[in-house]
């Protein structure tokens, strides 16, 4: 019998929710589920835990000088001849995926886009908040049994899904992240072992057989910056498969190497997957961003402006070249990355344009012989698929086809070359616009949105904010002045004002007032002000979110 009191969630002993109830929540967080949840958090939390201290302790060398590199200790890894796994048939061919967060309808529409895979974001396009969360699986769920709808009453449609349908991947948070709703003897669980954990309680079964053909389920996992932090990941594979009675080596997962240290790790983490590895993806704008967080002790390696760090930047070819080299090695995708350019409404040139730049840069990828890529939005897919599609000539993927031998010599300094291009006072400007409004609209519960033409989310919002950082603490000098200009605390005290009040100016008084633009300045000003780096924008601004029921708002 049922003792829980109505209106709460039935938790197991040790296991303390504090997230608002909701009738539709508690189908998600049964007893079971939080059980299985509350065993991933005790088996792992000491790896995770010495994981993250392991994180600083680089850092710190990284601080005092030190650069990254290949690791001497594994040498005999990344000369081995082993490969991974072999491709599940189902995901063969990943020509084009598309992203977006677990929003209902975008999970229908994502779903029914005709790309081949939707990688379904609990990460980069979220706002973790306790409801975005909880509906987010409510909605995989529903989507995995196949039964989803959505009704647009103030457009008079309704959603729901296609016969053929995208093969769904889920990305839970990284491991920095805590889940503050759920408390688990007394600390909060790891956010990824929650999104994990209750996607694969409620839908590896239905996965299975609707979607999987008896493989699955899928994931990719972000932010990861060792080898040891991917041992974890397959461990809890290896639980997770156990407790289910699935054959070993049905879940599947993408690592994206989108950390500087990574880089240098990328046949480490395919070993340590390697009986659940689905290949590596390129995540661009973490590795951007990354890379000013790793080196953010080291003058010498300011970036330029925001829009001149592009793929075909040295030391961004290198880290792509590197990793199709990799991942065909070893038997497995090497997956593109995501252009920020989204369709432009109302300006048929510019949105030609823009069309033309995710063209060539899904081009370079091809070319490159990358098996597939990323879409950020439905109205790309169709032009994304031409080039891939031409360059995959009839075969699913590019694994025996391009083995890019001549990458095997990609070394340290390739990857670590410094980015060229101007520093200016419009990409000063302009990385603080992003980040306010980002920031705004990220604690309003929007983790992916569009801003001047471009898609935003966490990873690119990172890039305005730690380069803003950098500029200020070593007083960058800006190019394109009559006279000279230092970037200084001063002076953006300056820009914060006047971008403050453009800002104002194009979303309008009213919503500027309604919105949450001053709350998001502030932590945006003091984040590029603070005399130390902060590890991750949202880590800090999650406290903003955290809501504990019955209650205030709650710090961790
Ligand atoms: C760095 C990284 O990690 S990249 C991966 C993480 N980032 C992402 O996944 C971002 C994905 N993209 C998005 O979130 C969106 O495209 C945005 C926020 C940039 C723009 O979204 P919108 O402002 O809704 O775009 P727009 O109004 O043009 O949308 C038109 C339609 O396409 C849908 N749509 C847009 N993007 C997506 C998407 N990625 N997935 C599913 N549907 C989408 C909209 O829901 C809308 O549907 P409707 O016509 O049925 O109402
Ligand atoms: O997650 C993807 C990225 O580019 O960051
Ligand atoms: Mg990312």
């Amino acid at each position: 019998m049922n003792s829980k009191p109505a209106g709460s969630y039935d938790a197991p002993e040790g296991v303390d929710v504090r997230g608002r109830y909701d009738d539709e929540f508690s189908e998600i967080l049964t007893r079971d589920a939080l059980d299985f949840v509350a065993r991933l958090q005790r088996e792992f939390r000491e790896q995770i835990r010495h994981s993250m201290d392991c994180r600083r302790e680089a850092q710190r060398r990284y601080d005092a000088g030190e650069l990254p590199g290949f690791d001497p200790a594994t040498r005999l890894i990344r000369e081995g001849d082993w490969v991974c796994a072999p491709v599940p048939p189902p995901i063969a061919n990943r020509m084009v995926e598309i992203t977006g967060p677990v929003e209902r309808k975008m999970v229908i529409n994502a779903l029914n886009s005709g790309a081949k895979v939707f990688m379904a974001d609990f990460e980069d396009a979220l706002s973790p908040s306790w409801e975005n969360l909880m509906r987010g699986h409510v909605n995989l769920r529903d989507a995995v049994n196949g039964t989803i709808r959505f009704e647009d009453r103030e457009r008079n449609r309704v959603y729901k899904l296609n016969h053929n349908t995208a093969k769904l991947f889920v990305r839970p948070r990284g491991w920095h992240l805590p889940e503050a709703h759920v408390l688990v003897d007394g600390g909060p669980v790891a956010g990824c072992l929650f999104d994990f954990g209750l996607y694969f309680f409620h839908n590896y079964a239905a996965f299975r057989s609707n979607q999987g053909q008896g493989y699955g389920p899928f994931f990719y996992l972000p932010k990861m910056e060792h080898s040891r932090e991917a041992r974890i990941w397959n461990d809890v594979f290896n639980r997770a498969e156990q407790w289910a009675a699935i054959p070993s080596g049905s879940i599947r997962a993408t690592v994206l190497i989108e950390t500087l240290p990574a880089a240098f790790q990328m046949n480490e983490i395919l070993y340590e997957l390697r009986p659940h590895s689905a290949g590596l993806n390129c995540g661009r704008w973490d590795y951007i961003f990354s890379y000013v967080k790793t080196l953010r002790a080291h003058p010498d390696r300011l970036l330029p402006d925001r829009v001149s760090v592009t793929m075909t930047q040295p030391f961004m070819r290198s880290y792509s070249d590197l990793l199709i080299f990799t991942c065909h090695r070893r038997g497995v995708h090497a997956m593109g990355g995501m252009a920020a350019q989204i369709p432009i409404r109302g300006d048929a040139d510019a949105h030609a344009s823009a069309v033309d730049a995710v063209r060539r840069d899904k081009l370079r990828e091809v070319q490159a012989g990358h098996d597939g890529t990323w879409a950020a939005h439905p109205g790309l897919i169709a032009d994304i698929s031409k080039v891939f599609s031409a360059g995959l000539s009839e075969r699913d993927n590019l694994i025996g086809a391009v083995a890019r031998e001549d990458a095997a010599g990609i070394g340290e300094d390739d990857l670590l070359e410094r980015p060229r291009g101007k520093r200016t006072m419009e990409g000063l400007r302009l990385n603080t616009r992003v980040g306010i409004q980002y920031m705004a609209a990220w604690l309003a519960g929007a983790g992916s949105v569009p801003l001047y033409n471009l898609m935003e989310d966490a990873a690119t919002a990172e890039i305005s904010r730690v380069q803003n950082w950098q500029w200020i603490r070593y007083g960058a000098e800006l190019d394109g002045q009559a006279v000279k200009v230092t970037v200084t605390p001063e002076l953006f005290g300056r820009v914060v004002e006047e971008e403050m009040g453009r800002i104002e100016r194009e979303v309008g008084g009213e919503k500027f007032r309604r919105g949450m633009y001053g709350e998001a300045c502030s932590v945006f000003v003091r984040q590029c002000t603070s005399p130390e780096l902060d590890d991750f924008l949202t880590l800090d601004a999650y406290n903003r979110i955290v809501v504990h029921h019955p209650g205030a708002e709650a710090r961790l």
